[in-house]
């Protein structure tokens, strides 16, 4: 951001009228938003999120709110943007530990943004404990102070905001958590920046939001057929363990590939039989394994991981669809397999000629990548380097599941609702994943399509879902994707 505002700047738009126009903005929330809110304490830093603030406390003033500004810091010291903001507040300012919380019925927090460079210690830790335990209403300015922005961590104290108005564009801390928590709900404003201002910076990352993938979305042709539309094959789990294998092939179906096939030894088989009927079922031979099906060149995509397993025999499967290269989604047991030797799944899927997207959980990641990260990278910046590391799509999935792409490609999904996380739902969307690859979507836009698709089916199945569930779910989900703006 410190790029656009500098392009801004180069473009004709002041910093000074960029900073106007966003304490216009948080005044504005403020009024709308606390209609019956009189008396609003404002507590302002010593950078240009301060400055922010001081422009709203004048805004609100001149509408007739009563204000105070709390500043942390000299008036003195402040500097450029920031010091003109404050020049320009009549009214005096008070000491932090004198913020008169108890007097307040809306605290606007304009202490750090962007800026905000090590963990909150101090009398500004104090002032955001005070803040947090006034019980009022606290509307962030960009960032609730002490969140890192870039990478949605609070190391030290944090506002916990009930809104937040950040500028231009969300920032990967809106989203990724514990920063989306922290944020309450996010307002994005425009502060007048010009068209070209943006180009600037490159973007971090994308919301999850079909605008991002929509264009890509397969259509079924009328004068296409239950191939064109892509054939996936699932590798079975054993006799004992067939469940997940069976979510990730219902799914992949649900999203419409044209034929999916589960593969496996013929114990597991006969257990598939008795639930599924538009899924086939083919044997694999004990020696052969499932080498020959692959081979079939209408076989592009193929699924492994789901209740796979992780001795000698699952490896070998594993290594054969290598072997046959197309498309693959790895889940699951893959990660325990390759654990601690992401280099040489990389390996494997370039050698095979695969184009691989890879759908860990937290707990999956740290076991394939072993030490490679660093502690303090951020959820965007982990799958971003694994997938670089790997040559794969990498799903990082959560609450906030990431999606990246060895060229730097990356999406952050925020729909997914807390009772998704159940048992089964992973395969699930490694299935959605599977059925769109097979039908030609791109992968980043496959893979970011099916997070989404999983989110929204949970959110349609509704509380009590199963990941049974979610498959069926996810027919409106489509049906509603027809309706709505491409
Ligand atoms: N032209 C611009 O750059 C614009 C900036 N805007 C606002 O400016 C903000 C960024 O301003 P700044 O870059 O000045 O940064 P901040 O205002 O977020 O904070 C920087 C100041 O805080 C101090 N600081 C950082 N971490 C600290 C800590 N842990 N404890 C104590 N002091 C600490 C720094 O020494 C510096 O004085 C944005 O978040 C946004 O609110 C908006 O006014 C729009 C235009
Ligand atoms: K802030």
């Amino acid at each position: 951001m410190a790029k656009v505002d500098a392009a801004a700047v180069t473009l004709g738009v002041s910093g000074e009228t960029l900073m106007e126009n966003a304490g216009a903005a948080v005044a504005d929330i403020a009024a709308r938003r606390w209609r019956d809110a009189r008396r609003v304490l404002v507590l302002a830093g010593p950078g240009n999120n301060g400055g922010d603030g001081f422009v709203a406390a004048r805004r609100l003033l001149a509408a007739g709110h009563e204000v105070r500004v709390a500043l942390l810091g000299e008036r003195a010291a402040l500097k450029g943007d920031a010091a003109g903001a404050a020049a320009r507040w009549d009214d005096g300012v008070v000491e932090p530990s004198d913020a008169p919380f108890d007097w307040a019925e809306l605290v606007i927090d304009a202490l750090f943004g962007a800026g905000l460079s090590r963990p909150l210690d101090g009398p500004a830790a104090a002032l955001v404990m005070a803040a947090n335990a006034s019980g009022k209403p606290i509307l962030a300015v960009d960032v609730p102070s002490g969140l890192d922005g870039a990478s949605g961590r609070a190391v030290g104290p944090c506002v916990e905001a009930d809104v937040t108005v950040t500028f231009i564009r969300r920032k990967p801390g809106h989203l990724l958590l514990p920063g989306r928590t922290l944020c309450g709900e996010v307002v994005v404003a425009d502060i007048g920046q010009p068209d070209g201002a943006l180009s600037a910076a490159k973007v971090a990352a994308r919301l999850n939001r079909p605008e991002l993938w929509r264009a890509a979305f397969p259509e079924p042709r009328i004068d296409g057929h239950k191939y064109s539309r892509g054939h996936v094959a699932v590798w079975s789990g054993p006799l004992l363990a067939t469940g997940a294998s069976r979510l990730a092939a219902t799914a992949a179906l649900r999203a419409g590939a044209g034929a999916v096939t589960l593969v496996g030894p013929r114990p597991a088989l006969k257990i598939h039989a008795a639930h599924v009927t538009a899924v086939m079922l083919r044997e694999a031979d004990q020696k052969a394994g499932w080498a020959p099906f692959l081979a079939d060149r209408r076989i592009g995509t193929w699924l492994f991981g789901p209740g796979a397993g992780t001795d000698e025999e699952a490896c070998g499967i594993l290594d054969q669809g290598f072997s046959a290269g197309g498309r693959a989604v790895l889940d699951a047991d893959v990660f325990t397999i390759f654990g601690g030797r992401p280099e040489e799944l990389g390996a494997a899927i370039e050698d095979g000629g695969c184009e691989a997207v890879l759908t860990p959980h937290e707990g999956e990641f740290a076991r394939l990548m072993g030490e490679r990260m660093r502690p303090d990278a951020s959820k965007l910046e982990r799958a971003l380097a694994a997938s670089a590391l790997i040559g794969a799509t990498v799903v990082l999935k959560g609450p906030d599941t990431v999606v990246a792409t060895p060229d730097g490609c990356a999406s952050i999904a925020d729909n997914a609702p807390a009772f998704l996380a159940t048992a089964g739902a992973g395969d699930v969307l490694a299935g959605i994943c599977a059925g769109l690859l097979a039908q030609g979507m791109p992968a980043f836009e496959a893979a970011s399509a099916a997070v989404w698709l999983h989110g929204e089916a949970a959110r349609e199945a509704g509380r009590g879902m199963i990941a049974d569930d979610l498959p069926l779910a996810l027919r409106s989900v489509l049906g509603r994707l027809d309706d709505g703006p491409s």
